[in-house]
Parts: structure tokens; sequence; C-alpha cells
């Protein structure tokens, strides 16, 4: 049994980059919308954000696990962010119904962690 998506939403994913103080697009020097989904592993009861561009070559931009007890702070309605060990990763969603939705889930799958 594979990994199975709970939710996907349409984002801009950011990162955080400290030495300049600024969020920078992941994956490319222009900001671009991607899918964004949570998938989840039954079997090792693990969940990971994974996102890919929408362009052609649909890049992964994000592909980061979430870890038990992470703080998920929903900065505005449709901009959310976390850190993980080596970064601060930034979603500025196409919706306030999407931040919503990938809210909801990121929560349940802190949850079940
Ligand atoms: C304890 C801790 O880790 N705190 C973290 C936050 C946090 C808290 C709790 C758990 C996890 C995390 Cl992650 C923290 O404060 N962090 C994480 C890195 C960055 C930041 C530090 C300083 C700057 C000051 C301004 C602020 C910011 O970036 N606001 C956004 C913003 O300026 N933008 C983005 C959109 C809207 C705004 C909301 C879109 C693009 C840009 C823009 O609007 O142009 N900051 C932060 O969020």
């Amino acid at each position: 049994m594979g990994e199975s998506s709970i939710c996907q939403v349409r984002a801009t994913v950011m990162l955080y980059d400290d030495t300049h103080r600024r969020w920078v697009p992941a994956g490319s020097e222009s900001p671009c919308i991607s899918r964004v989904h949570i998938y989840h592993s039954p079997v090792a009861n693990t969940f990971r954000v994974v996102g890919r561009k929408l362009q052609a070559d649909q890049q992964v931009v994000i592909n980061c696990a979430v870890i038990k007890g992470m703080k998920y702070n929903q900065a505005t309605p449709n901009f959310h962010q976390w850190r993980d060990p080596k970064q601060v990763w930034g979603l500025n969603f196409g919706s306030t119904e999407d931040a919503a939705l990938f809210a909801n889930s990121m929560t349940s799958a802190l949850e079940a962690l």
C-alpha cells in the first residue's frame, strides 16, 4: 500500500532565506503556482508535503516530512508557514479556502503522529 493524498491545494511554495531575510520562491527565481499535496503512508503512519509546479515540467518544489510536534503557523488567512530542521517553508495559497483545507489536513496529520 503506497501513499495516498489527503489533500491537494494550489499555492506558491516559498522558502525563507535567513541570510538576506527574505522569502524566495522554492524551485526557481520566479514565483509560480504549484499543486501541493499532503501524502499519507498508512503502513508507516508518516505524512509529507509534496508540491509540483503546475507548469509543464512539473518540477518538485517541496518534499518535506511532517514532523511530530511541528508547529504549523497560520500567519495570515492565505499564508501559512512552518519550520523543518533545515529551513522555513511558506505557502502562499491561491485562495483562503485552499488555505483552510490544507490547514485542516495538516492539523489532522499532526494529531495522527
Ligand atoms: C519563532 C519563529 O520561527 N517565527 C516564524 C514564524 C513561525 C511561528 C511559529 C511556528 C513556525 C513559524 Cl515559521 C517567523 O517569524 N518567521 C519565519 C521566517 C520568517 C519569519 C521571521 C521574520 C519575518 C518578519 C516578517 C514575517 C513574515 O515573513 N511575514 C510574511 C511576509 O513577510 N511575507 C509572506 C506573507 C505574509 C507575511 C505573514 C509572503 C512574502 C512576504 C511578503 O508579504 O512579502 N517573518 C516571519 O514570518
